[in-house]
């Protein structure tokens, strides 16, 4: 389990984040939505251990009890849209999260090799990012947060740069890959309908300074979550978020 206690983030005298306090389930998906600007990147960012040092975080966040001192090692974090590097091929790319812990360039390419068959990615080890469509980039940088094994995983909008059916694809796909390995994930969208999809367990932020308002368990299976199985949570979600943004 990931916990945050009474975080609090400021930036000079403006309150950010007032005293957020959530958990990560180890096996499942947690969305966190809330209107823009209310500080879900802010709080994942701190849990990664990346925020601005000219923001002052306090709070405590723990992994299975013990104090989670961020960068953990346990923890995988993947930005908004795919952020491969343009200059390195793929391969290079996707061994880039083994190499920065550690492992040698050979090892992570022996590590990464298999994976690309399953991640759809066959053939464009050598390939730049720019010769890959948006969903093969958007695979290689799940195979590379993917292919680290941590067991928790921090997702920040990783879909928002696809196109609408790129985008379904992908929420299947990453489902998928979550059910044959399970992992701890973390995932900020600002899709009602990817967070209805996709999640165990949805988090609602208030608008800034943001903190937890509601928390949601969706416990259908992924597979019955047709339009009118998932409609009252959807309305529900839509009126609150509506309430934060007036
Ligand atoms: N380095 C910074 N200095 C000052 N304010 C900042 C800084 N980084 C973020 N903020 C402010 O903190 C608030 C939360 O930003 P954050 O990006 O975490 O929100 P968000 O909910 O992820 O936004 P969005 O949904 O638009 O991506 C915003 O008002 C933003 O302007």
């Amino acid at each position: 389990m990931l916990r945050i206690d009474d975080l609090t983030i400021r930036a000079g005298d403006a309150v950010l984040i007032d005293a957020l306090s959530l958990t990560v389930a180890p096996d499942g998906i947690t969305c966190l939505i809330g209107p823009s600007g209310c500080g879900k990147t802010s709080v994942i960012k701190w849990l990664a251990g990346i925020l601005d040092p000219a923001l002052e975080a306090r709070g405590t966040a723990t992994r299975d009890g013990a104090p989670l001192n961020a960068p953990d090692a346990a923890l995988a974090y993947q930005p908004q849209q795919d952020a491969l590097f343009p200059w390195l091929t793929v391969a290079e790319n996707a061994g880039l999260g083994l190499e920065m812990r550690g492992q040698s360039r050979r090892a992570a390419r022996a590590r990464t090799a298999p994976l690309f068959a399953p991640f759809g990615l066959s053939g464009c080890e050598d390939r730049f990012p720019s010769e890959l469509s948006g969903g093969m980039r958007q695979r290689a940088a799940f195979l590379r947060t993917i292919v680290q094994d941590t067991r928790f995983i921090l997702l920040d909008e990783p879909f928002s740069a696809l196109d609408a059916v790129t985008r379904l694809r992908m929420q299947d796909w990453l489902c998928a890959r979550l059910t044959d390995t399970p992992r701890g994930v973390l995932m900020v969208t600002h899709d009602l309908h990817e967070a209805t999809q996709m999640a165990d367990r949805i988090l609602v932020m208030s608008a800034r300074p943001g903190r937890i308002v509601t928390d949601i368990p969706l416990t259908t299976p992924r597979a019955a979550r047709t339009e009118a199985a998932l409609a009252d949570t959807r309305s529900k979600l839509r009126t609150l978020l509506l309430e934060e943004t007036s």
